[in-house]
């Protein structure tokens, strides 16, 4: 049986009784444009304006000018600029977000020319509400990105030069799921950096001093969430690139007080699920055999890896049938000491739940592929090339279809490149990357990269949890989003041996996973929006879509 009938069989629920009390929607204002007399006149005509924009854009040589020449559009004309990304998904998004992100944050001191978002730091402690009152459209804050810079990426510490990352995630709620760019607040927290190159870089823009201890950062972040709640009544929040221990202890500390969400922890874990359902469904067709007997190994075991490994667990429990303890024995971790099993000394918070009793302290990742048999291989270590050519052939050995996702970011410390693991796999690898890569042709055939990044879930997420008005963010809710982007593969994306959407549908895939969040935010009472509740399916999805921006060009 396909997994899709399964879900639905075990998510199925009784349709809703009536259509009331549905709010107006909301108005979407015209942009406003300079007087009379103060622009060419034949600006008056954008879609020649609209050429112009795309031909300067693509006249400059390197990602990260064209990245430069986008973040200046989006202040002079944000209408263009968003008219742009919409249109243009597949080009655009690799320019505001993974892998030209990871340079603009890396330059950021270096390139730096405007402000945009907040810088919050330690020195403002005692002070943050009033310094968070500074912003100036507090009224329609709906959705902030918080990043405190430690761990932007795969790229490390970068302190403050981490705030392009929250402005280029902001940038995807908005293209993607209609998300109005007057709700977006982006922040940095300073909370110091151990990044000694930036300490000691005369341009950099952050504070000169180490991070603080965790009890001071605790102080602070306690005392930031509740001036954040105080200015910003309706505002979800999203942590992003929080290094690994502060991501898990800051989700645990304040998501059942506050409406808010780890991206790298959460949306990860649903965009991996999703992707991972499509993937097995395929990889068990041509080996014929069950769902059931997937088994899943990680390079990497931090935020991210654990989050992904947490949600599969759901993989196992929902649609293969196990129970959660035989879910749990499919899934194998490696850190940078090997296998990780429960005897070894030390061993972080995060890592127990997964530590394994029955296994060897394996340490070589060919020797651990051919004790574990995986029938897919996951990475997110950050370590560039970690999946060689023997590592691919193992996999390729084990499994008809071998799933093969290196999921680190930037492209640059990608596990693997998609054009090495077609080769090496002789065609048969199903492949998702957490940085996009371009198609490539083997075997006369054209073999498409999935893009196993949780820009996929996060915008229509954060769409459904706003809409909902929702008091917190359950674990049900990030299940919700992942099974809606699974389900939302056409038939023709599914001939194509697709695992993930087409990014050029991001808006409609953001209508279907919100509507879905909104669903499971009712059924687990934690709407604020009663009146949502009595819409039928069709009715909702219009709902939502009506309440999305799109820009006025
Ligand atoms: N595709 C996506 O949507 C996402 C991708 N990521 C990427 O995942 C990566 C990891 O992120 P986090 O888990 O938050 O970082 P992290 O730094 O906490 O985790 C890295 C993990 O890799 C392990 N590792 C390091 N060197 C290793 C080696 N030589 N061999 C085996 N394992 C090694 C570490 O022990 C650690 O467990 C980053 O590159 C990040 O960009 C993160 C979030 C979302
Ligand atoms: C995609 C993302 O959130 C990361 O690489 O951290
Ligand atoms: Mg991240």
């Amino acid at each position: 049986m396909h997994w899709l009938n399964i879900v639905h069989l075990a998510q199925r629920r009784p349709s809703s009784p009536s259509y009331a009390n549905v709010p107006p929607l909301d108005a979407h204002p015209a942009p406003s444009r300079p007087a009379h007399g103060l622009e060419p006149p034949a600006l008056a005509n954008p879609g020649v304006h609209y050429q112009r924009c795309l031909a300067q854009l693509r006249s400059k040589d390197k990602a990260i000018e064209r990245n430069i020449y986008l973040q200046q559009l989006k202040h002079a004309d944000e209408h263009m600029f968003y008219k742009l990304v919409v249109e243009n998904m597949a080009e655009l998004t690799p320019l505001i977000y993974t892998p030209t992100v990871g340079d603009a944050c890396l330059q950021f001191s270096a390139n730096y020319r405007r402000p945009e978002g907040m810088f919050i730091s330690i020195k403002d402690k005692g002070k943050i509400g009033q310094v968070l009152r500074n912003w100036p459209r507090r009224e329609d804050a709906r959705i902030s990105v918080v990043t405190d810079g430690s761990r932007i990426l795969g790229l490390g510490d970068l302190g403050v030069n981490g705030m392009p990352i929250s402005i280029g995630k902001l940038s995807l709620y908005v293209a993607g799921a209609g998300i109005r760019p007057a709700s977006t607040l982006p922040i940095c927290l300073d909370l110091g950096t151990n990044n000694t190159k930036f300490l000691e870089d005369p341009l950099y823009l952050g504070l000169r001093q180490k991070r603080v201890s965790d009890k001071e950062m605790d102080e602070f972040m306690d005392e930031f969430m509740r001036e954040m709640r105080a200015t910003f009544p309706k505002l979800l929040i999203q942590f992003e690139d929080f290094s690994t221990d502060h991501a898990f202890h800051y989700l645990d500390r304040f998501r059942h007080q506050y409406p808010l969400f780890n991206d790298d922890i959460q949306g990860t874990g649903a965009v991996v699920l999703s992707g991972f359902l499509n993937a097995a469904q395929l990889s068990s067709e041509a080996s014929g055999r069950p769902l059931s007997d997937h088994r899943i190994l990680f390079l990497g075991s931090g935020s991210a890896g654990v989050g992904v490994g947490m949600q599969l667990m759901s993989f196992f429990t929902l649609v293969a049938g196990l129970s959660p303890e035989e879910a749990r024995s499919r899934i194998y971790y490696i850190d940078s000491q090997g296998l990780i099993t429960a005897d070894r000394p030390g061993l972080a918070e995060h890592k127990k739940f997964f530590a394994r009793t029955d296994c060897p302290p394996l340490k070589d990742l060919v020797d651990i592929i051919g004790y574990v048999k995986p029938t897919a291989l996951l990475g997110l270590s950050t370590i560039k090339n970690a999946f060689t050519r023997d590592v691919i052939e193992a996999m390729t050995a084990l499994n008809e279809r071998p799933i093969v996702f290196p999921l680190s970011n930037p492209v640059a410390l990608s596990e693997c490149e998609f054009g090495d693991a077609v080769s090496w796999s002789g065609g048969r690898v199903i492949f998702a990357s957490g940085s996009p890569f371009a198609p490539v042709t083997y075997g006369g055939q054209e073999h498409v990269a999935g893009q196993g990044n949780n820009m996929y879930v996060f915008p229509g997420l954060g769409l459904g949890a706003i809409l909902a008005r929702v008091s917190s963010i359950t674990d049900s809710m990030v299940e919700a989003a992942s099974l809606a982007l699974a389900h939302s593969l056409t038939p023709d994306e599914r001939a194509a041996g697709l695992i993930y959407p087409r990014l050029e549908r991001i808006r409609e895939i953001s209508v279907g996973i919100a509507a879905g969040v909104v669903r499971e935010a009712q059924k687990r009472g934690v709407d604020g929006h009663k009146a949502l509740r009595a819409m039928s399916e069709p009715e909702l999805r219009t709902w939502v879509e009506g309440k999305m921006w799109s820009p006025m060009i």
